[in-house]
C-alpha cells in the first residue's frame, strides 16, 4: 500500500517570546498558519521492518536526523508497530528557512503512519507525539490557523486570515532555530500585539493584519545576517503590502492583496534571491481521510 500526504510550510504572523523557561525552552506566543508551498511525503511499506529515507536534497538526512525518520520510528515504538516503511520526500520548502518544512514532514508521516499501520489516533494524539519530535510539529499536525502557546505546542485552532498572496524570498543562507533563541535579548525587544492578531483575523481587517505583524527574532537574525535586511527593503520597494521574517528566518515574507501588485513583487524579488516563491495563504485544516 501507498500513501501520499503534502507538508504544507507554515509562517509565523505574530511572534512574541515571554520568558525563557527553565528546560531551556523559551515561553512563546505565537499565530501560525499554512500556505500554499508543501513537500510531498510518499510511504510504501516495506517486507523488512526498517525504516528507509529517500530523498534527493543534499540539505536533507536521510537517517535516524531527519523529523519523518523520527515520527516514524516513534509510532513504531510507542505502538509496537513491527512492520517497515519507506518515506520519500520531494521537498520544495527550503531547508533551514524559518518555514518548518523537517517538521512539516514529520507531521505528515504521523498523519500518512497512522492510516498505513491504521493505529486510529486522532489528530490531538498524533499532535501530542509530534511534540516529542520538535515544538513545531503540533501546528503542522492539525495544519490551518492557530494560535500556539508554551513552547509551541499548545494549539488553539482560530479563523482564518483573509485571502491574500504570500510573496517568500529565502537568501542562500540556513539558519539555526537554537542560536537565534540563544542570542535573543528579551530586554531589549518590542512585543508584537498577538491578541490584536487575532481580532484582525476575526474580523477579517487585511490593514490590520498588515499593521500587526511582528516576530521578536527578526531583529536577532537581521543582526547576524545582515542581507536579511536588504530583502525585506527590497520587497517593501517593489510594493508588498506588509513584510516580516518567518519564524527564526532566514525567509522573508511579504503579504500582497492583490494579484495585478503580486508580479512585480516576485519578479522584483528574483533579482535578489535564487529562491522566491509566490503562493496563498492555505485556509483548510489537515484531516486524517
Ligand atoms: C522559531 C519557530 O519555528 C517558530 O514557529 C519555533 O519556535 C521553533 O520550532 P522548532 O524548530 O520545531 O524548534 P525545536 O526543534 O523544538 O527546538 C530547536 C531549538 O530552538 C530553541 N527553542 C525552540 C522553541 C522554543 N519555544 N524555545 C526555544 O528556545 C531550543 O534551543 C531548541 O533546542
Ligand atoms: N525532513 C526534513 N527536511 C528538512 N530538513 C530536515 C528534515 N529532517 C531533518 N532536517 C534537518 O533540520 C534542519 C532544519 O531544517 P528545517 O527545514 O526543518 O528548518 P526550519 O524551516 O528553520 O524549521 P523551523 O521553522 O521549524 O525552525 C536542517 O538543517 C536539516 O538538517
Amino acid at each position: 500500500m501507498r500513501i501520499l500526504e503534502k507538508a504544507p510550510a507554515k509562517i509565523n504572523l505574530s511572534l512574541d517570546v515571554l520568558h525563557k523557561r527553565t528546560d531551556g525552552f523559551h515561553e512563546v506566543k505565537m499565530i501560525m498558519t499554512t500556505i500554499d508551498l508543501a513537500d510531498r511525503v510518499e510511504l510504501v511499506e516495506l517486507p523488512s521492518d526498517e525504516i528507509k529515507i529517500i530523498s534527493h536534497n543534499r540539505f536533507v538526512p536521510d537517517d535516524q536526523r531527519n523529523l519523518a525518520y523520527q515520527a516514524a520510528s516513534l509510532l513504531k515504538k510507542r505502538y509496537g508497530v513491527k512492520k517497515g516503511v519507506s518515506i520519500a520526500i520531494t521537498k520544495v520548502i527550503p531547508v533551514a528557512a524559518g518555514l518548518a518544512g523537517g517538521s512539516s514532514d514529520a507531521a505528515a508521516t504521523l498523519r500518512g503512519l497512522n492510516r498505513l499501520w491504521k493505529i486510529g489516533l486522532s489528530l490531538d494524539e498524533l499532535a501530542e507525539l509530534g511534540a516529542e519530535i520538535g515544538s513545531d510539529v503540533s501546528f503542522c499536525v492539525y495544519g490551518g490557523t492557530a494560535l500556539a502557546t508554551g513552547r509551541g505546542e499548545k494549539i488553539q485552532h482560530i479563523d482564518t486570515p483573509p485571502h491574500c498572496w504570500v510573496v517568500l524570498a529565502k537568501p542562500t543562507i540556513g539558519v539555526s532555530t537554537a542560536d537565534v533563541y540563544r542570542n535573543l535579548n528579551l530586554d531589549a525587544v518590542d512585543h508584537p500585539d498577538v491578541d490584536g492578531m487575532i481580532e484582525g483575523i476575526k474580523a477579517q481587517d487585511f490593514d490590520q493584519i498588515c499593521s500587526l505583524l511582528g516576530n521578536v527574532l527578526e531583529g536577532v537574525t537581521l543582526k547576524m545576517y545582515p542581507e536579511v535586511a536588504n530583502i525585506k527593503d527590497q520587497m517593501k520597494r517593489f510594493g508588498a503590502d506588509a513584510v516580516l521574517m518567518s519564524g527564526s528566518g532566514p525567509t522573508v515574507f511579504g503579504l500582497v492583496r492583490y494579484e495585478s501588485r503580486l508580479h512585480r513583487v516576485y519578479n522584483g524579488l528574483r533579482g535578489f534571491c535564487d529562491q522566491v516563491f509566490a503562493v496563498r495563504l492555505l485556509g483548510e485544516r489537515n484531516s486524517l481521510d
